[in-house]
C-alpha cells in the first residue's frame, strides 16, 4: 500500500516584532523564521476518512481527534480540492508542544504535503500556501522551511539567505504557554503604550547572509518575550543560566516557552547544552542546527 512520508523542521524565531492590532484580532508582525534540525514526521496512507494516530514522546500531550491540526490540514485540503478522499495519517511527535516552536504547524504542514502526493493533486506552491494560511499563520512557513522573513499575520514570506550554517540549543520548559494568551498578555503590557509599526532591522539580514554570529547575537529580539516573562516567571533563570554557561545570546522563542540560545559552532553547542540540562532551569536542552529543510 501507498504510504507517503513528510518530515517537518520545528522554527525558531530570530527576531519578532509584533505591531498593533489589526480588524482581525490578529497583530501585524515582522519576524525571521528560521527551521531548526528538530523533527516530526508525518506519515498518510488511503482510507475512507481522514484518521490520526499520534506516536513519539509528545503523544501524550497531542489531541489525537478531530482538533488535530494534522487532520483539520488533510480535511481542508480534501476541501479545497474537491475530493472525497480519507487518508490515515501517523504523526511521530519529536517537537514540544505549545512550545513556540510551531510543532502544530508542522504537523499541519506535513499533512498538507503528504496528501497532496498521496491523492495525487500536485497542487502549485500558491494553492497549498492558501490552505495553509487558513489553518494557522505559522503554516506557510512549515510548508517551505529554511529561513524567511514574515509579514502580515506570518502568512507572507520572503527567503532570506544564510551564509552558514548556524548553531542552537532549545531549552525546552515543561508545560506550555497558550499563543492567544501570550498576545493578549502583551497587550495588557503596553496599553499605555503607541504602538509602532513592526520592522526586520537590514542588519540582522545581513549577519545572516555574512554567517556572522556575533552581529546576529546582538540583533535577536523578540517583542513577546516581555509577554512570555510576565506569564512563566522562571524563564528569566533559563535564559540567565544559559548566557552564564557562554551563550552568545539567548531569548524566548515565538510565544515561548522555549528559550533559544545561539553559540558559536557545533561544539559551544553540545556543551552548552550539557550545561543547560543540568542547569535545572530547564525540562531539557537539545543542540540543533539551522537552516533545516522540509523533506517528503
Ligand atoms: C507567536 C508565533 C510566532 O511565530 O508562533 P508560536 O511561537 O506560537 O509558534 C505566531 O505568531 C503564532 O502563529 P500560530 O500559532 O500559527 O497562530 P494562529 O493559530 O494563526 O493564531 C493563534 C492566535 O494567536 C494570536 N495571533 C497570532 C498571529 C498573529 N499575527 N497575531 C495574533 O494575535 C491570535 O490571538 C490568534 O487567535
Ligand atoms: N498536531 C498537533 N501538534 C501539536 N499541537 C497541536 C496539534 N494539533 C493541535 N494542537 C494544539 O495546538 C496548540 C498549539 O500547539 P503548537 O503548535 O505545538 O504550539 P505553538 O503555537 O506554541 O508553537 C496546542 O495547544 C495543541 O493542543
Amino acid at each position: 500500500m501507498l504510504q507517503v512520508i513528510a518530515r517537518v523542521p520545528a522554527k525558531i524565531n530570530l527576531m519578532l516584532s509584533v505591531g498593533p492590532v489589526r480588524s482581525d484580532g490578529f497583530h501585524e508582525l515582522a519576524t525571521v523564521f528560521h527551521a531548526v534540525s528538530l523533527y516530526d514526521e508525518v506519515a498518510a496512507v488511503h482510507a475512507d476518512a481522514v484518521t490520526v494516530h499520534v506516536t513519539g514522546p509528545y503523544a501524550g500531550h497531542t489531541p489525537a481527534d478531530e482538533s488535530n491540526l494534522a487532520v483539520r490540514a488533510a480535511r481542508a485540503l480534501a476541501r479545497r480540492a474537491r475530493l472525497r478522499s480519507g487518508a490515515q495519517l501517523r504523526v511521530h511527535k519529536e517537537i514540544p508542544v505549545a512550545a513556540g516552536l510551531a510543532g502544530g504547524s508542522a504537523d499541519a504542514a506535513g499533512a498538507l504535503l503528504a496528501c497532496d502526493r498521496l491523492w495525487g493533486l500536485k497542487l502549485p506552491e500558491s494553492r497549498l500556501s492558501a490552505v495553509a494560511a487558513g489553518l494557522g499563520s505559522d503554516v506557510p512557513f512549515a510548508l517551505t522551511g529554511g529561513t524567511a522573513v514574515g509579514t502580515g499575520r506570518g502568512e507572507r514570506l520572503r527567503p532570506v539567505p544564510v551564509g552558514a550554517p548556524l548553531h542552537w540549543v532549545l531549552a525546552t520548559a515543561d508545560g506550555g504557554l497558550s499563543t492567544p494568551e501570550v498576545y493578549r498578555r502583551l497587550d495588557d503590557l503596553r496599553s499605555d503604550r503607541k504602538v509602532p509599526a513592526p520592522a526586520v532591522p537590514g542588519e540582522l539580514l545581513a549577519a545572516l547572509a555574512s554567517g556572522d554570529v556575533d552581529a546576529l547575537a546582538a540583533l535577536l529580539h523578540n517583542d513577546l518575550q516581555e509577554a512570555a516573562l510576565a506569564l512563566r516567571p522562571a524563564l528569566g533563570d533559563t535564559l540567565r543560566a544559559g548566557r552564564e554557561l557562554g551563550a552568545l545570546a539567548g531569548i524566548v522563542s515565538g510565544s515561548g516557552p522555549t528559550c533559544i540560545f545561539l553559540a558559536r559552532d557545533g561544539m559551544s553547542a553540545g556543551a552548552l547544552a550539557v550545561g543547560l540540562a543540568a542547569s535545572g532551569t530547564c525540562a531539557s536542552a537539545l543542540a540543533v542546527t539551522g537552516p533545516a529543510a522540509v523533506g517528503t
